[in-house]
């Protein structure tokens, strides 16, 4: 059948044909306009505590790169922020441009950035991942915006390993890595209720993210975009503009963790 994905022909603005939920009430990403995000005094810092034993593999799954973790205790896990409970850990990935101009899916003030990272938590209230990601409070995502600077040495053993894993459906071992390297000092977020922002799309994610990027330069960037959309034995396509733009707000409100 025809896959989704980010081609004119398959891509974000034909998604509601076989996922109707595109155009729903809380649908992801969103443009955060900071004057209009109201700090919440109520909101907790956030508590990442992250074990590098649980990471796995890394993979190229056709529309990103992730990688995937243990999740089957509480060894690397989300508390506090604006949740209650426990979120486990689940996989992290990016989305990224053809250009430094563009990738990021959340925008600030419509501001693009060249890169956004995911890390994707469950709800431990739920008996598995795949039952949270269809409840209301099921998903909790943590982003991370790339800006175009200095080159960032945290993220070069995930680069590094982008070799092996060029086309669709390669993966590898990555063991012993601890994703918290990958976030900045400050762990000021804004969040909002919202939705995966690829198909199936579904409204189950809390939203967390974070005001301050980390930094990533122009030739760490043509790693991301040597990967390929496409498997092996097919007609190369370059992994880039893997991003769904901004969607409707449609009366959410954005909350700030800071003032
Ligand atoms: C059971 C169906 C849920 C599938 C969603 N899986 S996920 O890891 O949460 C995910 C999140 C996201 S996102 N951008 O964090 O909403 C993108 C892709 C995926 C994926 O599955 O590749
Ligand atoms: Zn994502």
């Amino acid at each position: 059948s025809h896959a989704w994905g980010y081609a004119p022909c398959n891509g974000p603005d034909k998604w509601v044909q076989d996922f109707p939920v595109a155009d729903g009430p809380r649908q992801s990403p969103i443009d955060i306009v900071p004057s209009q995000a109201k700090y919440d005094a109520s909101l907790k810092p956030l508590q990442l505590k992250y074990d590098p034993a649980t990471s796995k593999g890394i993979l190229n799954n056709g529309h990103s790169f992730q990688v995937d973790f243990a999740d089957d205790d509480d060894r690397s896990t989300l508390t506090g922020g604006p949740i209650s409970g426990t979120y486990r850990l689940r996989q992290f990935h990016f989305h990224w441009g053809g250009g430094d101009d563009r990738g990021s899916e959340h925008t600030v003030g419509g501001t693009k950035f060249a890169c956004e990272l995911h890390l994707v938590h469950w709800n431990t209230k739920y008996p598995s991942f795949g039952d949270a990601a269809s409840k209301p409070d099921g998903l909790a995502v943590v982003g991370v915006f790339l800006k175009i600077g200095a080159d960032n040495p945290q993220l070069q053993t995930v680069l590094d390993a982008l070799g092996s894993i060029k086309s669709k459906g390669s993966q590898t071992t990555f063991s012993k890595f601890d994703p918290a390297i990958l976030l900045p000092p400050s762990l000021d977020y804004w969040t909002y209720d919202g939705s995966l922002t690829t198909p199936p799309l579904l409204e189950s994610v809390t939203w967390i993210v974070l005001k301050e990027p980390i930094s990533v330069s122009s030739s760490q960037m043509y790693k991301f975009r040597s990967l390929l959309f496409t498997a092996e034995g097919e007609t190369p396509c370059c992994m880039v503009d893997n991003y769904r733009p901004p969607q409707p707000l449609k009366g959410r409100k954005v909350r700030a963790s800071f003032q």
